[in-house]
């Protein structure tokens, strides 16, 4: 199945950069604040080692006992604001961190949630699972762990470096000579390092979509015996994310070997420069130690740059699969479309299954005006529900085009299809009609439910408000169909195809909800796969499919007295069968 999808987009660092100032910009103040308080912890933290450098030299010079003791203060008062003013900048960043992330969540979520459905399937939906699970949880650990620390972390080691400066810029010059150790691991290891976490993070995806389609595909994978196989499929892809995700510690420990030795190659310098420097009378014992206790100052902050440097790269891979998504442009929810009457034109629609030899759609063209009701007929099989789905954009044809008013259907709103099988969630009833439209008032959704005759609601032990579904008061096929047809007029699309929304009626409700599909027809084009043709006989024009092909299109009356296909399906349907018959006399 992953073989003929295709990943979702990633965003580039611009984007990347670009988004987060977005999402920074409401935070202004909070964000002055933060950075304010993580330099003043920065610059106190370089207060104590000039001031031991400066106790050295005192000492070394035979100073008294009060400067030596005032000195120590300096140090301890220095080290104790230091402190605070690192602790007040990590709380500051964590609330910042937070309150972006929260957002950012809940934007990846509603953007997943709204993509267009076309952009799902060539995708697949384990790479969208694992972006707004994983690559989330990525970000978050990150987020709480290392945010800070790495502010920090940057700032110290920028400070410091201009602190080593002033001291002298000869000792800054030594402890640079760590420098070309630093650059030669870097680039050993950030050309490989980009490649491995990509590798690891798309091995996830795979692992989760083989995962997700199996447990999907269970009743099939039972039917045909195939479970063992496909258990093996995700044993291989489990495989492969556990031994990617080994290489890259392996990979990041050997790394880390290389942090040492440019600390140890700094350092040395350092105290060679001193002495010589100290030697020749171009610098005081007490400012070569103060510049020792510096570069020793940049370690904590510089392994820890180096050590999580993985985890933030690949944080920044996730960030850019998630930037991805929330680049996507959103599929408009139906009703929101610009509303200027169009067309509906399918053009020579081909389509296969994937996975399936024959294609079960051959070249279909059919066009629905503003306003038009057309019934689509024929057997079962004859590809009636297919070229729904495809009418209403929620899957691309391989070959030939399906557009409304010019345009690509997906995304416009302006289409809606209500599903064979339609479905009520768990929650209040309100809920549920509001997926439609989220604005709608309580009025507008019993009005809704009026409409299309549900008037078994007010029979609810708390009518909208009552919670329906799995978990709570049950609603049986009819009523589904029902809230299915109540929810479409909310939407207000444009064009509503009905993708047999009354065939799971019961003989005595089947009028009943022909009157409430009648209702959410009135005044919009529309197609309805009719299994009961008493609907095509008051449709517009009537399309007759076999075999994946339009074979006949015309008004019921014209093509009745045609003798084709329609005259026979309309003779068999209109024949009372004896369990009809049964029906009706009991
Ligand atoms: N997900 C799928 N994967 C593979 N083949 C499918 C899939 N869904 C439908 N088909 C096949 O495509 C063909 C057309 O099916 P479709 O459901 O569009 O027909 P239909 O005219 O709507 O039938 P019915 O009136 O029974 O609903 C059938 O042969 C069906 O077995």
């Amino acid at each position: 199945m992953s073989g003929t999808t295709r990943a979702l987009p990633l965003a580039g660092a611009v984007e990347v950069r670009r988004t987060v100032a977005a999402y920074l910009r409401p935070h202004r103040g909070l964000s002055a604040a933060m950075v304010a308080t993580a330099v003043l912890a920065a610059l106190a933290g370089l207060v104590a080692p000039w001031a031991i450098g400066g106790l050295v030299d005192g000492v070394l010079a035979g100073t008294t006992p009060a400067e030596i003791v005032v000195r120590t203060a300096v140090v301890a008062v220095a080290g104790l604001l230091s402190a605070v003013l690192t602790a007040v900048s990590a709380a500051l960043v964590a609330k910042l961190g937070q309150r972006v992330l929260a957002r950012m969540r809940e934007d990846t979520v509603s953007a997943a949630l709204h993509l267009p459905s076309a952009v799902i399937e060539r995708s697949g939906r384990g790479d969208l699972l694992s972006r707004v699970g994983d690559d989330v949880a990525v970000i978050s650990q990150v987020v709480a762990a290392l945010l800070a620390p790495w502010i920090t972390a940057l700032l110290t080691v920028a400070l410091t470096m201009g602190g080593l400066f002033a001291l002298d810029p000869w000792l800054m010059v030594a402890g640079m000579l760590a420098l070309p150790v630093y650059g030669f691991s870097l680039r050993w290891y950030l050309p490989r390092a980009a490649r491995r976490y990509s590798a690891e993070r798309a091995a996830f995806a795979d692992r989760a979509e083989s995962l997700v389609s199996a447990l999907e595909g269970l009743p099939t994978l039972r039917a045909y015996g195939a479970e063992a196989e496909h258990v093996g499929l995700v044993e291989r892809s489990s495989d492969r994310a556990r031994g990617l995700s080994r290489s890259v510690v392996w990979f990041s420990t050997r790394w880390g070997k290389w942090m040492n030795i440019a600390e140890l190659v700094g350092l040395s310098a350092i105290v060679v420069a001193g002495f010589v420097l100290v030697d020749v009378g171009a610098a005081t014992v007490g400012a070569v130690t103060a510049a020792a206790l510096y570069f020793h100052r940049l370690f904590n902050p510089l392994s820890l740059l180096v050590a999580s440097f993985d985890q933030v790269q690949s944080a920044f891979a996730s960030l850019q699969r998630i930037v991805g998504v929330l680049g996507i442009p959103r599929e408009r929810p139906a009703g929101t479309h610009d509303g200027a009457p169009a067309a509906l034109v399918a053009d020579g629609v081909t389509y296969r299954y994937p996975g399936s030899a024959e294609p079960v759609l051959h070249e279909v063209s059919l066009r629905i005006e503003p306003g038009e009701t057309i019934a689509l007929v024929g057997a079962s099989g004859a590809g009636k529900s297919t070229l729904a789905t495809l009418l209403a954009g929620l899957v691309a044809p391989d070959e030939g085009t399906v557009t409304f008013g010019g345009g690509p259907v997906a995304g416009t709103g302006a289409v809606l299809l209500v599903p064979q099988e339609a479905h009520v969630f768990s929650g209040p009833l309100i809920e549920d009609l509001r997926l439609a439209r989220q604005d709608a008032t309580e009025a507008e959704v019993r009005h809704a439910l009026d409409v299309v005759g549900a008037d078994w609601i007010e029979e609810l032990p708390e009518g909208v408000h009552t919670a329906v579904g799995e978990l709570g008061h049950p609603l049986g096929p009819d009523r589904v169909a029902q809230v299915a047809l109540a929810r479409a007029l909310l939407a207000d699309p444009a064009v509503v195809l009905l993708d047999e929304a009354t065939a799971e009626a019961s003989s005595r409700e089947a009028g009943r909800l022909e009157d409430a599909a009648a209702a959410v027809l009135r005044d919009r084009a529309g197609l309805v796969v009719a299994h009961r043709l008493r609907q095509a006989a008051i449709a517009d024009r009537v399309l007759v499919m076999d075999d994946g092909r339009v074979v006949e299109s015309g008004a019921h009356d014209e093509l009745l007295a045609a003798g084709g296909h329609y005259a026979r399906l309309w003779e068999a349907w209109s024949t009372p069968r004896p369990e009809a018959k049964l029906a009706l006399e009991g």
